[in-house]
């Protein structure tokens, strides 16, 4: 018979006190995001308390996250202009930085309830990335966001509606829109059409405080940056480059000469990346959409 080996007592016992610290750092978390606790009055208990505490076992990017109106995008960000690595517990920060971490939370407190100013956001990213269905995926589960609908000169595909998915205009008209000082941006895209951004109801979301988002070729993000440069700029990258050119054939809407044509364009494409603020990896739809929607707040 297999002599079955007595229960350790010690690591019972510790496995039990782990389980009871997360959950007391779950309750802690929780207390932040229902504002029964702000993340400040942790981060003090977390320093005046015992190192064992379950505010001072918290992680720094699971105080963050667990505030109110942040995601996990902005908290990275956030991590970084403090210079808190990701890993980083509340109890464990150098004076340094709990001095920063303090400072920030304290500046976040005073804001109160003031919402911060609204963000006008290019996507970009070479072609088949997926930026028109990152878009899509936006526009249908985040309608607080603003998504600016571009004029175009190509014709409506089926299913495509005008003023929802482009405003559908002649040569004339879009010649038009640029006299009369309307559009913030255009460019001549793949060589065939002229796609552009219409001004007017960009500012008016900004004035009322709604963060906008551009789904934009290159050559557009850059004639933004140089028109607003508070404008804040996201590369949309594929996995891996072979999942780029899958993702280009299996849309099937190009055929195999045009197809070449646009990756040798993805290629020069995917050299600017450098030049944005941020970088999204479009792996899965819903948490690229994720990350973008943070970068608007
Ligand atoms: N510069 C600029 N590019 C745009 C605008 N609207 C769309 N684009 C880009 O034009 C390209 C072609 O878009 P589309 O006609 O939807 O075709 P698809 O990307 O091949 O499905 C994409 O790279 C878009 O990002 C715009 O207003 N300005
Ligand atoms: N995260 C993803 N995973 C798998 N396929 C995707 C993903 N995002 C987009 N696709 C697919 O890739 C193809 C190109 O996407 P699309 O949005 O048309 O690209 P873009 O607008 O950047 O040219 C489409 O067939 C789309 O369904």
């Amino acid at each position: 018979m297999p002599r079955v080996a007595p229960p350790d007592v010690d690591r019972v016992a510790a496995a039990q006190a782990a389980v009871a610290a997360r959950r007391a750092r779950a309750a802690v978390k929780q207390d932040i995001h229902d504002r029964k606790r702000s993340a400040l009055e942790v981060a003090e208990a977390a320093w005046t308390g015992e190192h064992t505490a379950p505010e001072a076992t918290l992680r720094v990017r699971e105080l963050l996250t667990s505030m109110p109106g942040l995601g996990p995008t902005r908290v990275a960000r956030v991590m970084e202009q403090l210079e808190i690595a990701e890993s980083k517990r509340v109890g464990g920060l150098g004076i340094r930085q709990r001095r920063r971490l303090l400072e920030w939370l304290v500046a976040r407190e005073h804001r109160g309830s003031t919402p911060e100013p609204a963000r006008l956001v290019v996507l970009a990213g070479p072609t088949a990335v997926g930026k028109g269905t990152v878009s899509t995926y936006i526009r249908d589960n985040y309608p607080d966001v603003h998504l600016s609908v571009s004029a175009t000169t190509r014709t409506a595909r089926p299913g495509e509606v005008d003023g929802v998915h482009y405003f559908f205009v002649s040569d004339d008209e879009f010649d038009q829109l640029i006299e009369s000082g309307q559009m913030l941006e255009t460019a001549t895209v793949h060589n065939s059409f002229r796609y552009g951004t219409p001004r007017p109801p960009i500012d008016a979301a900004l004035a009322e405080g709604k963060s906008v988002l551009l789904e934009i070729d290159l050559q557009g993000a850059r004639s933004v940056r140089r028109a607003m440069p508070e404008a804040v700029l996201v590369f949309l990258l594929p996995p891996t480059w072979e999942e780029l050119v899958r993702r280009l054939i299996g849309r099937g809407t190009e055929d195999s000469v045009e197809q070449a044509r646009r990756l040798e364009t993805a290629k020069i494409e995917l050299a600017a990346q450098d030049e944005f603020d941020y970088k999204v990896i479009n792996s899965e739809v819903s948490r690229a959409a994720q990350e973008v929607v943070d970068l608007l707040s």
